[in-house]
């Protein structure tokens, strides 16, 4: 396939926005009404990545499947009415946005989050910015790290996947790109720390949002 546009595949909870909060609010509150154990909102840098599922496994960390899928739905309902109240995009976020949209760059997110709630984050805090394409996990297509969703993406904006730059917080996101043939832009402020991002395929490491510039405007 011949050059395409620039291309940059975003990760959503620990990349573009600060979601910890308000997951970990809201799953805290689904294990209180249940009598359940809750958790330190730290913890959840480590339950949150693989999908609201994974999720659940990991708060509750045993328990039958009725205890699981109760969990499971008393979290959606809940989250689904707290999702805007302290999430928010990180620091510096919105400038490499406006800068990415001034380099007319292909612009997507691909999440683990539920599909419809990374569609509506995306929608709320960032429909200024021309995402082309928007996909959460979908009942029906394997999640991160598997890399049929970022490959579907690089698709359908025409661009060849080893040309595509991913960025992301966590092991799975490092894994996505690699098995993607993608190249991997692993972000410290968000969940998770740089041995882990080194260890799974990083191929840059970056502090600060402006600095994914620098390497994707080489
Ligand atoms: O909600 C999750 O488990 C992960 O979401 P992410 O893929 O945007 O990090």
């Amino acid at each position: 396939m011949a050059a395409g546009k620039k291309t940059i595949i975003f990760d959503l909870d620990g990349t573009l926005i600060d979601s910890l909060e308000d997951i970990a609010v809201c799953m805290n509150k689904v294990l209180e009404e249940l009598n359940l154990p809750i958790h330190k909102i730290d913890d959840y840098k480590y339950f949150v990545g693989s999908g609201v599922d994974v999720l659940v496994e990991n708060a509750l960390k045993g328990h039958s499947l009725e205890i699981k899928n109760e969990v499971l739905k008393r979290f959606k309902k809940e989250y689904d009415q707290k999702l805007h109240e302290n999430t928010k995009p990180y620091e510096g976020i919105y400038e490499l946005l406006d800068e990415l949209k001034k380099l007319d760059y292909n612009l997507a997110v691909l999440s683990n989050k539920p599909h419809d709630f990374t569609v509506q984050y995306v929608d709320y805090l960032f429909k200024d910015y021309g995402f082309k394409e928007v996909h959460g996990q979908k009942v029906e297509v394997p999640r991160k790290p598997h890399p049929i969703g970022a490959i579907a993406i690089a698709e359908a904006l025409n661009v060849p996947c080893e040309e595509v730059f991913f960025v992301g917080d966590t092991l799975v996101d490092m894994k996505t790109a690699k098995s993607a043939n993608m190249k991997a832009i692993g972000v410290l402020w968000g969940f998770r720390d740089e041995k882990e991002l080194n260890e799974h395929g990083a191929d840059f490491i970056v502090k600060h949002p402006l600095d994914i510039l620098e390497i994707v405007k080489k």
